[in-house]
């Protein structure tokens, strides 16, 4: 077992001719909450789009628990230990909260096993339905579990998500904006919730703008700006951190120019 457990070296990516990130070095070790920061556009999503394979990285390497995964398929990223979520999760219309949870699930069966029924085909559907159960009770999910899930609030939806993440019982788990969009009573619970996966052994990496959120959760926060790290720091460091302002500085002013052209074309 390696101590860092993800490993991102010389990460670059651009779409067209436009830099999205640029040489990004990265490493988060087995245990820590990262929080991964930076104006908007800066690259975020893509690097979690990149190492959770849903995107093609144009050059640098990638190794999770010791084994390179830049070139595999999302499902196999899935297979080797790393889920994620999404900024806005859609959600199938005729299935319930629960139905979406199993689905999730990662124990496969053939054809036999669904027209047979044998007894270890059962088994594994019961413990994925306990473990669906186990898991939405967790997650404040309980009382809508019958309800269809497309019928969820967004911060709902945010959760089922996270439920569906961890049906596969990752080892990383990678969160894209996770209190965008949710009511601020909510945040809270997902906080407590998050922390204790990571109590009992999960690594977090998470993308988010809400700084209440990354200072009661994340254990080091890494600052992206315009595709390159600028800062790897604590919480509380963040604020009186030269480069982290001039991101984010830099950005508003870059915003009011843009804005201040606009108005005077
Ligand atoms: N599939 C794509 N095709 C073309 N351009 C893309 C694609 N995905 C992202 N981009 C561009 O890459 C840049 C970085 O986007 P990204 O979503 O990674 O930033 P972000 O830091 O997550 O931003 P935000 O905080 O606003 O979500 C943006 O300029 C975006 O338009």
């Amino acid at each position: 077992m390696s101590e860092k457990l993800l490993h991102i070296a010389g990460l670059g990516k651009a779409f067209g001719g436009n830099v999205v990130l640029d040489g990004v070095d990265m490493a988060v070790a087995r245990g820590e909450i990262v929080g991964l920061l930076g104006p908007n556009g800066s690259g975020k999503s893509t690097l979690l789009n990149i190492a959770t394979g849903f995107e093609a990285l144009d050059r640098g390497s990638i190794v999770f628990d010791g084994t390179p995964i830049e070139k595999l398929a999302a499902h196999r990223i899935v297979g080797r230990g790393i889920a994620r979520t999404f900024q806005l999760p859609s959600m199938p219309t005729r299935m319930s909260v629960m139905e979406v949870a199993m689905a999730a699930s990662t124990a496969r069966h053939g054809v036999w096993d669904t027209l047979l029924r044998p007894a270890p085909a059962r088994q594994a559907e019961q413990a994925a339905r306990d473990k669906a159960a186990r898991l939405l009770r967790e997650l404040l999910l309980e009382p809508v579990r019958d309800l269809p899930a497309a019928a969820l609030s967004g911060g709902q939806k945010k959760l089922l998500g996270i439920v569906c993440a961890l049906m596969g019982d990752p080892q990383m788990l990678m969160l894209d904006e996770p209190t965008a969009g949710v009511h601020p009573n909510l945040r809270n619970d997902i906080v407590q919730a998050l922390l204790r996966l990571n109590a009992a052994g999960m690594t977090l990496v998470v993308v988010e703008h809400d700084m209440h959120f990354i200072q009661s959760l994340c254990t080091r926060c890494v600052v992206l700006d315009r595709g390159r790290i600028v800062a790897s720091c604590r919480p509380d460091e963040l604020a009186s951190n030269e480069r982290v302002a001039e991101a984010y500085l830099g950005a508003a002013a870059h915003q009011r120019a843009e804005a201040a052209q606009e108005a005077f074309a």
